[in-house]
C-alpha cells in the first residue's frame, strides 16, 4: 500500500556562505492533499522547493519521494518521477499557441506519440477552461490566463506532486477566485504543495499548513491550528495570519 506521505524531507539544509537559508527542515507531505508552505519574506520557501524539485542542491539532508531517496537526482529525473513545479516567473513560450505550449509539456512525460499528446492537451485545456483559446498565441493572453496556462503545462505532465509557486501573485481579485476554484478542483486528483503569500487563498484551499521562519520549521498543522499558534503569530507580527 502506498504510504500516507508522498514526500518527506529530513534534516534538509542549504547554506549560502554563512547563511542557512534552510536548516534541518523535517517536512511530510500527505498524499492527495493541498499543503501550503508559508512564512515571512526570506523564510526559505523558495530555497526549500528548489531543493525538492532538484533545482537547488542541498548542503545536507534527504528528500524521499514515493519511498525513494531522490536527494541526488537532477531536476529532469524528478520531473520524470512525477514532480511538476511552476516557476514564480512565468515560464511559457510567448510566441507559441496555447496548444503548442501544453503539448511541449505533455511530450516531457508522454514522448512524441501524437495521439496521446493530443488527447492529453485537449483534456488539460478543458480542465482549466482554456480550450476555446487553444490556437491563441500565449503572449497575447492576459497575465491571469498566462498563469492558468502554466498550471495547464504542469498538469500535462500528469504530476503525482504539483508544486505551485506563488500562483496568485499579480492576479486581480476575480482571477484569484478562479484560481482558488481551480486548486480545489485539482485537490484529490494530485497532491499539491502551494507556496503562497495570500493568506486568504491559503486558508481557503489548504488542508495542511507548514510554516517556515528564518530557514527553520516553525509550525505544522491544520489551518486552524496554525492560525492559533502563538509562535506563528509572532513571526507574522500578528498581521497576515489573522486574515
Ligand atoms: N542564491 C542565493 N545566494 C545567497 N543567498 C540566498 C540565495 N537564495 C536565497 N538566499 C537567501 O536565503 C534566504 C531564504 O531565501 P528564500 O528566497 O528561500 O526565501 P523565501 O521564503 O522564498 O522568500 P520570499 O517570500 O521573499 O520569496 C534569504 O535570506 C535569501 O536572501
Amino acid at each position: 500500500m502506498a504510504s500516507v506521505n508522498i514526500l518527506s524531507t529530513r534534516g534538509l539544509t542549504k547554506i549560502y556562505g554563512g547563511l542557512a537559508a534552510n536548516e534541518d527542515v523535517d517536512f511530510d507531505l500527505q498524499r492527495g492533499k493541498v499543503t501550503a508552505l508559508i512564512g515571512p519574506n526570506g523564510a526559505g520557501k523558495s530555497t526549500f522547493v528548489g531543493m525538492v524539485s532538484g533545482r537547488i542542491r542541498a548542503t545536507r539532508g534527504t528528500v524521499v519521494f514515493e519511498d525513494q531517496d531522490i536527494s541526488a537526482l537532477p531536476a529532469h529525473e524528478r520531473i520524470r518521477l512525477g514532480i511538476a513545479y511552476t516557476f514564480q516567473i512565468t515560464s511559457i513560450y510567448a510566441g507559441l499557441s496555447l496548444y503548442e505550449n501544453v503539448a511541449i509539456a505533455a511530450r516531457r512525460r508522454l514522448g512524441s506519440s501524437g495521439r496521446a499528446v493530443r488527447s492529453k492537451v485537449e483534456a488539460v485545456l478543458d480542465q482549466v477552461g482554456l480550450r476555446d483559446r487553444a490556437e491563441q498565441i500565449a503572449g497575447d493572453l492576459s497575465y491571469g490566463h498566462q498563469r492558468v496556462l502554466e498550471i495547464a503545462m504542469g498538469l500535462a505532465q500528469d504530476p503525482e506532486l504539483f508544486i505551485l509557486d506563488e500562483p496568485t501573485q499579480g492576479l486581480a481579485e476575480t482571477e484569484v477566485d478562479d484560481f482558488v476554484s481551480l486548486i480545489k478542483a485539482l485537490a484529490g486528483e494530485t497532491t499539491i504543495l502551494l507556496i503562497e503569500h495570500n493568506m486568504d487563498v491559503v486558508m481557503r484551499t489548504a488542508d495542511h499548513i507548514h510554516v517556515l521562519d528564518m530557514g527553520r520549521s516553525l509550525a505544522s498543522g491544520t489551518p486552524e491550528e496554525v492560525r492559533a499558534n502563538a509562535a506563528v503569530q509572532a513571526a507574522y507580527l500578528g498581521s497576515a495570519v489573522d486574515a
